[in-house]
């Protein structure tokens, strides 16, 4: 758009690895400053060779601790690391949270673990708007991995881990209310179960729980399909050995969530986890899945930027005819009615569509 800056200095400064021009990059996607927009477009072109993972479950289940000892691992490696915490409800961003000073404490000095916080106050317009294109300005920097942590399981959370390819749902051992609790919304989306703080009690019975849960599921899903049963085991912690009633190893065209134990606090089951969300990503390369999804992920981007837009060229246009007010008393004194209202409103731009 003319007049905005188009930042070329700043995706060139990015797109040569200066963390400067990445956490500066995100910022303004943050605040919608001018020329965002440009800004995200330019980068496009250089994302989609990073793994984007997912990481959600209700507050305190160990999220953060677990995310850190992953970044660990990867960096161990040799990998590259990003880290984007999405809190929808808190009132903190950009990593001023005291809390995110002391999480990066263990990776202080080792910039290739970039750490950013997201919150919805410090968020103009959508988070996950917001999240999508900050995970794209870490792709395009070139980072293998890229983590998304968000708490609990609402639905602004779910539409958060969706820009994942990978989805991670920690459930700390409960009662069997909690896996209760997790049907809505979370099966559906957790490509692997993991229940961290494996060392407390209950823990044996919270992944019982859960792998009957996926075996109903899987039933149910295989008795409407007539497909074939999941790939690999429900194992969970160790090589106990159990596989599935079908044994065919090879086959890649069903994915069932797997369940991993891990005690977070001391990084136990993290090499485990790390494997387990690999193997989801080599299923979903092999099956063509991840392109499917990605299609449906810009469909969906697509269709949120529209309706954005729209909403605004709709905004603009009322306020050029004098508010809606003004519109809403004519309605009250019966001098038009709202269908008529909104047929003027939108017929001039129709008729612009059309041309
Ligand atoms: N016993 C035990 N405690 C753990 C484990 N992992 C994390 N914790 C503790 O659980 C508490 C919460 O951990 P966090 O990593 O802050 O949890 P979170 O899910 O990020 O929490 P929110 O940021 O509030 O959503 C901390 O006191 C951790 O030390 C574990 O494997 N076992």
């Amino acid at each position: 758009m003319s007049g905005e800056p188009d930042h070329a200095e700043l995706v060139e400064d990015l797109l040569a690895g200066k963390h400067r021009a990445l956490a500066r990059v995100i910022t303004k996607i943050e605040n919608r400053a001018p020329g965002y927009r440009n800004l995200v477009s330019q980068l496009h072109q250089h994302t989609g060779d990073a793994e984007v993972v997912g990481i959600t479950g209700s507050p305190g289940a160990g999220k953060s601790t677990l995310v850190d000892k992953m970044a660990n691992y990867y960096r161990e490696r040799g990998e590259t690391v990003g880290v984007i915490a999405v809190d929808p409800s808190s009132p903190f961003t950009g990593g001023a949270v005291l809390g995110d000073r002391i999480r990066m404490a263990s990776n202080v000095g080792d910039m290739d673990v970039f750490f950013r916080s997201m919150s919805a106050r410090g968020t103009l317009g959508g988070l996950s708007t917001a999240t999508t294109d900050a995970v794209k300005a870490l792709d395009a920097f070139g980072k293998d991995k890229i983590l998304i942590e968000t708490v609990g399981a609402g639905q602004n959370e779910i539409d958060i881990v969706k820009s994942a390819d990978t989805v991670a749902v920690l459930v700390p051992p409960g009662s069997g209310d909690d896996v209760q609790m997790l049907k809505a919304g979370i099966l559906e989306i957790a490509d692997v179960f993991v229940v961290n703080k494996a060392d407390l009690d209950g823990a044996d019975r919270t992944v019982q729980e859960l792998r009957e849960m996926v075996h109903m599921q899987q039933d149910n899903t295989a008795s409407l399909a007539t497909g074939h049963h999941g790939a690999g085991s429900t194992g969970g912690h160790g090589e106990d050995g159990e596989s599935d009633d079908h044994d065919e190893g090879e086959e890649t065209e069903h994915w069932e969530p797997q369940i991993v134990e891990t005690v977070a606090k001391d990084g136990e089951g993290v090499e485990e986890l790390v494997q387990t969300l690999a193997d989801h990503a080599d299923y979903l390369e092999a099956s063509g899945l991840l392109e499917e999804k990605a299609r449906m992920r810009y469909a969906e981007e697509i269709r949120n930027l529209l309706r954005d837009d729209v909403g605004t060229l709709l905004e603009t246009e009322i306020e050029r005819r004098g508010g809606i007010e003004a519109f809403a008393q004519q309605v009250l004194e019966r001098e038009t009615d709202p269908y008529s209202v909104a047929d003027e409103i939108i017929g001039p731009l129709e008729d612009c569509v059309d041309q």
